[in-house]
């Protein structure tokens, strides 16, 4: 029993889901298969347990419609990522197992037990807050512009989404790309970031941030890489070994005076690149992320953990296997809510095509075209501004 739905998105997709009661007892036997290889063939080498790993991870996406996100607690993948013996650990094949399933079924998870300080966590959202309560000709010092690569800060209802203005402001800051680094494919993107003079630590402390959240999303990128059938360095080198990256510091203003709903902080849209962490304030339940059904599922802050999602790009490596989930943000609190989201891309001159060990998994069909990332983003900032 298949369910086809069109792609959404302007990446061309076809999507597959097997019934719920057909794909977990596939799941399920080959899972019990392999952990019953698993104890007996310690001590070989291994490409067994990739082979063996492969299969865990073989079955098609289940079809049933998520009503929460789950959350994975990812310390064994900390612990033992560089490792060669990696993929002979239980804790590790756990996690890979469970990253396999969410970006199945959700395209989202929340990641707990990923080593980030809990103060810095908090001192990044509290130094944001501190910029969006300076007044408007203070913070519009650092103005995003065509001529600054798009970096900076943006007022409320400058970003357009679905060709609507979102109830939020913003500092956007990307990789630094020096003046043709990329030639004319990075012309649009070059520049360097703007950073507020005051709160005096915010460049250091979001630079430091910023390097933790990439070592960080580049060891889930290996265990994604592990669930998808490939080598751990699968998203090194080419693919993500220099990402582009992108941080977006967003402050969405709550409700006010008398009224009961607010006009929606971002509308509905998927990630463009690999991997998001959504730094989130605590007690504002404000993400909100649609199932297949089209219901909106809500993902409200759970202390400790980053709220992940999967990229456009990741959607194609993968073949359509893992979904890029439409999200949208929706402030109903009477609170100014504050969230940091670091976007972990690909280098900018990627060109992402479905993997082979992810075409296997289709019976080689190739459900995602080839897409190069920079002109992807390239496309979508150009939109972000415009009505
Ligand atoms: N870098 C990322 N993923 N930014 C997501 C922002 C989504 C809103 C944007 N206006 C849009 O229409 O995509
Ligand atoms: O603020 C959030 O919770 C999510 C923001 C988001 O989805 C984005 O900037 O892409
Ligand atoms: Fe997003």
């Amino acid at each position: 029993m298949f369910v086809t739905r069109p792609c959404p998105f302007s990446i061309h997709c076809e999507e597959m889901h097997l019934t719920k009661s057909s794909s977990i007892s596939v799941g399920l036997r080959i899972w019990i298969l392999y952990t019953g290889f698993l104890s007996q063939s310690s001590g070989s080498p291994n490409h067994f347990h990739l082979l063996a790993l492969k299969k865990a991870c073989n079955p098609p996406a289940m079809g049933f419609d998520f009503q929460a996100i789950p959350i994975i607690d990812i310390s064994p993948l900390m612990d033992k990522c560089g490792d060669p013996m990696m993929i002979e650990d239980q804790g590790v094949l756990q996690v890979v197992r469970e990253l396999n399933e969410a970006c199945k079924v959700a395209g989202f998870f929340y990641v707990k037990g990923h080593g980030i300080p809990e103060s810095l966590i908090q001192e990044v959202k509290d130094v944001a807050r501190e910029f969006f309560d300076l007044p408007y000709e203070e913070k519009v010092k650092i103005k995003l512009s065509p001529e600054t690569g798009y970096r900076g800060y943006q007022k409320i209802q400058e970003n357009i989404t679905l060709g609507k203005p979102d109830m939020h402001e913003a500092i956007d800051c990307y990789r630094p790309m020096d003046s043709g680094e990329y030639g004319s494919l990075g012309k649009t993107m070059e520049g360097q970031n703007l950073w507020p003079e005051n709160p005096t630590k915010f460049k250091s402390m979001m630079e430091e941030y910023i390097g933790l959240l990439k070592d960080l999303a580049r060891k889930i990128m290996q265990g994604i890489a592990l669930a998808l059938g490939g080598l751990p360095e699968t998203f090194e080198g080419e693919r993500a070994g220099d990402s582009f990256w992108v941080m977006r510091i967003i402050g969405y203003p709550g409700l006010s005076g008398t009224m009961q709903h607010n006009d929606v902080g971002c509308e509905a849209h998927t990630d463009y690149g690999l991997l998001t962490f959504v730094n989130q304030d605590d007690d504002i339940n404000a993400l909100q992320v649609k199932n297949p059904a089209g219901e909106w599922i809500s993902a409200p802050p759970v202390p400790g953990t980053f709220v992940c999602n999967i990229g456009d790009m990741l959607k194609v490596w993968s073949n359509g296997l893992y979904e890029s989930t439409l999200h949208r943000v929706v402030n109903n609190s009477p609170k100014y809510r504050v969230s940091v989201a670091f976007f972990y891309e690909p280098n900018f001159d990627t060109s992402a095509e479905p993997l082979e060990c992810c075409k296997e998994k289709t019976a080689g069909v190739v459900r995602c075209q080839r897409v190069v990332y920079g002109e992807h983003l390239v496309s979508k900032v150009k939109t972000n501004f415009a009505i």
